[in-house]
Formats: structure tokens, sequence, C-alpha cells
């Protein structure tokens, strides 16, 4: 029988390039609150739980904007659409802080966390726990307020680029 993957240690790069071929949203995720506005491009974002209604995200412990989140201790999900590619590469690291934001509207969200005009969901929220695996540190954040989810067309990241995806209307209550 074939070996369906290599065994032993994985280098960073094979990992990668393995990583590279699964599609992902691309999401804004920021904050504000007493240590400022922050915000960064994530691919690395998952719903855990709807009760209570949960989603995590994985942010690079060294990042310039890691603190802030932690500080803050709020952030909002902005999921993107695919007019929003530019603004992904501008919170996608090596631009200050406010030359992100001034890049796009946005709203204050109940948390406190800026969110994004025009986004294709938003997901409100306060971190409730933190756990730090190797490099990044992994947000668990209850969802406070949702936005969006009316339909359209998705960005995602795969194959080190940007596509665009239908997305699919979210159901009435
Ligand atoms: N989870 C993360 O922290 C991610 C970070 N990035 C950043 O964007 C840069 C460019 O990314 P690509 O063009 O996709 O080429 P790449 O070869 O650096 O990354 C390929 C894939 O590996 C994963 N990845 C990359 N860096 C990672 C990290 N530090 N920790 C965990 N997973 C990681 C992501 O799924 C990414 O799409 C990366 O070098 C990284 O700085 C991009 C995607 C996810
Ligand atoms: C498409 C894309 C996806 C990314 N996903 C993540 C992610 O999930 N987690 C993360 O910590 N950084 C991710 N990054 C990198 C951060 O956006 C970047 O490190 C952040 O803006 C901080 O950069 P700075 O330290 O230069 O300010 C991603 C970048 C891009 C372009």
């Amino acid at each position: 029988m074939d070996k369906a993957a290599d065994a032993g240690p994985i280098s960073k790069e094979r990992y990668r390039d393995a990583m590279a071929a699964v599609a992902a949203a691309v999401n804004v995720v920021t904050t504000d609150g007493p240590a400022g506005r922050a915000g960064f491009t994530a691919t690395a974002v998952c719903s855990v739980t709807d009760a209570p209604p949960t989603l995590l995200v994985c942010v690079k412990r060294d990042s310039s904007v890691g603190e802030a989140f932690h500080a803050n201790g709020v952030l909002c999900v902005n999921t993107l659409a695919p007019e929003h590619e530019t603004l992904s590469n501008l919170f996608g690291g090596r631009t200050p802080v406010e030359e992100r934001f001034a890049a796009a509207d946005w709203i204050i969200g109940p948390s406190g966390a800026p969110v994004l005009k025009g986004a294709l969901a938003s997901f409100d929220c306060k971190i409730s726990s933190i756990v730090d695996v190797g490099t990044h540190a992994v947000l668990f954040c209850e969802v406070l307020g949702v936005g969006g989810g009316e339909g359209r067309e998705g960005l995602i990241y795969v194959g080190r680029r940007y596509d665009t995806v239908t997305a699919f209307a979210m159901a009435a209550e």
C-alpha cells in the first residue's frame, strides 16, 4: 500500500508547501481599546462552536500588532470580498497601522473594535482565552455581534495567490 503522507520531522518549507494547497477565506482582524487601534490580515481563522458562538484566530506573537490584541481583549473578524484584495495586502504586513485603516471605511462594533463597511461577513468578539502554540497565539473569541452574510463573491487565498468564490447567503431567521 502507498504511504498516505511523509512520516518523520517535517520542515517548515514542506509544511508551508502543503498548506499553500489549502484554500482559505481572507480576513482583516481588527482591534481597538487602551492599546490603540491595530489590525492584520489572517487566513488562520476557524469556527469552534455555536454554543456559545466561538471562533479562533491565530496571530504570530512577534508581529507588530499581536500585543494590541492581548491588551485590548476585543477584536472583529472582517471576512473580505474580492474588491478588498488591496486592503488584504496593506494589512498583510510592513505598512504603518494608520495607513492600513485609511484605505477603507469603518464603524465601531459592540466591542469597540473597527468593523469594515462592506465586509462579506463580520464577527465582533471578546477574546475569552489565549493559548500559545509555537510561534503563534491562538485567540479563542466569543462572538458578540455578526454582520453581512447577504451572500455574494468571497476572496480566497490559495496557491500563494488570491482567487474568488461564490459565497452563499446566510439563512434568514
Ligand atoms: N498563519 C499564518 O501566520 C500565515 C501567515 N502568512 C504570512 O504571509 C507570508 C506569505 O505567505 P504565502 O505566500 O502563502 O507563502 P508561504 O510559503 O510563506 O505560506 C504558505 C502557507 O503556509 C501557511 N503559513 C505561512 N506562514 C505560516 C506561519 N508562520 N505559521 C503557520 N502557517 C503559515 C499558510 O497556510 C500559507 O498560506 C508568509 O510567509 C507569512 O508571513 C500567510 C498565511 C498564513
Ligand atoms: C493572505 C495572508 C494571510 C495571512 N494570515 C495570517 C494569519 O493567519 N496569522 C498571522 O499571524 N499572520 C498572517 N499573515 C501575516 C500578517 O498579516 C502580518 O504578519 C501582520 O500584518 C503583521 O505584520 P507586521 O509585523 O509587519 O505589522 C497573513 C498575511 C497574508 C498576506
